[in-house]
């Protein structure tokens, strides 16, 4: 289709979904790229670099990604106008195009746009967001036992309070709402219905069931030994409650998950490995703690999409920060790829910070495209550069003796590290 100002390359060919998802991956795809605010300018490139050598490692002249730039936040207002943060034809193109990946996105607190990265997410029913959380040798860390926290987060991302309902505080609709509660809902709890801001909480079966239903066939097809739900459902009753209730319905009715010991807790045999896999819950504060105190515990994690944002931030700390925290956004048919970090403003443009973690939301896009090799040697890379002690200044000033790169000399440390 024609783009208004994105240039779609001559010399790539389109990756195709088929029915039951599967990819059809060409030897030369397009992949779409955002750059991202902030230090996005810094780490994308850098992020490039890596998979092309990484590719061309991998495959030589046989496999090449052919990069198409497609535009959102501060760099869209640039290319379309002053109020343009988000193109329609940006979401036109994840669509056309299947795979993408992306820089971070600057979302002002209180006023001002809404997250273009929520919005990214909704528009496009990327209603998984997967963040594995594991340690690589040698990384600093705040914990005695890094190693024992290796986990994979499934985070909803289409519901919740994210959904972006609510109204500002004396605002036309927030006082309508409030009276609405009051006068027809019988709502007596509103402690100063004056002055108060107003959020809408939907989470939904569906929502919740196509989430753990991922999470679930994540933990067969790689063999792992449980799945949590993290909910606060003993407050939140009918939210994060019904999504503990709705995990183990489905768990049980889809996957014939029974009940362990009685319940509430189930198990299913692994049809893969034969192995049990337990279905369990935890209320959310206590998870916080136990991900310090009892990590191994803990394998695959379900959960609502506030609760996610923060486990994700909480666990990557576990294992050397939010440096080297790689994520996905999956939907039906279109996977958009981010870093869990946002855009660390006052990094911006240094050539300072970690580009791990898009390099590895990257090694991540690689494997959904089948491409393993490349991603093998995005790991092997990330670990011998680590290992030799070449890192940025988040894991130098943690490590003794350790040599402080730039992000792009880290980039090319990675690369030199590739056997
Ligand atoms: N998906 C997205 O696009 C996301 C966007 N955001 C947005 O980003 C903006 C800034 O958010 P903020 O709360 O400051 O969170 P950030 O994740 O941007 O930064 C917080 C801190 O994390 C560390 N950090 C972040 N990225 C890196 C990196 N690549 N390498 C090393 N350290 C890193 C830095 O720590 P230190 O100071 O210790 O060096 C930094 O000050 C906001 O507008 C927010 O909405 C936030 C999260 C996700
Ligand atoms: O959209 C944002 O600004 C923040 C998003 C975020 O923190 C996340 O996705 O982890
Ligand atoms: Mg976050």
């Amino acid at each position: 289709m024609g783009y208004q100002k994105i240039v779609v390359p001559a010399d790539g060919d389109k990756i195709t979904v088929n029915a039951d998802l599967s990819l059809n991956v060409p030897n030369f795809p397009v992949i779409p790229f955002i750059e991202g605010d902030g230090i996005g300018v810094d780490i994308t490139p850098v992020m490039i670099d890596v998979v092309n050598a990484a590719v061309d490692k991998a495959y030589s002249t046989k496999r090449a990604i052919t990069w198409m730039e497609i535009y959102a936040g501060e760099k869209a207002t640039r290319v379309y106008g002053p109020d343009v943060w988000l193109p329609e034809e940006t979401f036109e193109a994840m669509r056309e195009f299947a795979v993408g990946i992306k820089g971070p996105l600057t979302t002002p607190v209180g006023g001002g746009i809404r997250s273009l990265n929520v919005a990214l997410r909704q528009e496009l029913d990327l209603y998984t967001c997967m963040r594995p959380v594991r340690w690589f040798e040698g990384v600093p860390s705040p914990v005695t036992h890094p190693e024992l926290t290796d986990m994979v987060i499934f985070r909803e991302n289409s519901e919740d309070i994210y959904a972006g309902i609510e109204w500002a505080a004396d605002s036309p609709e927030a006082t309508k709402l409030i009276r609405f509660l009051r006068e027809e809902m019988g709502v007596t709890k509103i402690r100063f219905p004056e002055g108060c801001g107003i959020g809408i909480k939907p989470v939904s079966r569906e929502g919740t069931q196509r989430l753990v239903r991922k999470a679930i066939q994540y933990a067969i097809d790689n063999d792992k030994e449980s799945v949590t739900l993290v909910h606060k459902g003993n407050i939140m009753k009918y939210t994060e409650g019904a999504f503990k209730d709705w995990g183990y319905e489905l768990a049980h009715e889809r996957f014939g998950a029974t009940p362990l010991d009685g319940g509430p807790w189930l198990t299913l045999k692994n049809p893969r490995t034969g192995r049990d896999i337990v279905i369990k819950d935890v209320i959310a504060d206590a998870f916080l703690q136990q991900i310090l105190m009892r990590p191994a515990d803990y394998s695959v994690i379900a959960t609502l999409n506030l609760n996610g944002d923060y486990i994700s931030d909480a666990l990557a700390a576990e294992v050397g920060g939010i440096g080297i925290a790689p994520g996905a956004n999956i939907g039906g048919s279109v996977a958009l790829f981010e870093a869990t970090h946002g855009t660390a403003p006052k990094y911006a443009g240094q050539d300072k910070v970690n580009p791990g973690s898009l390099i590895l939301s990257a090694e991540m896009m690689l494997r959904h495209m089948g491409w393993n090799e490349a991603a093998d040697l995005i790991i092997r890379g990330m670990e011998g550069a680590i290992k030799a002690k070449t890192v940025t200044y988040d894991f130098e000033r943690l490590m003794p003796d350790a040599t402080l790169l730039s992000c792009s000399a880290f980039g090319k440390a990675i690369v030199q590290h590739m056997e």
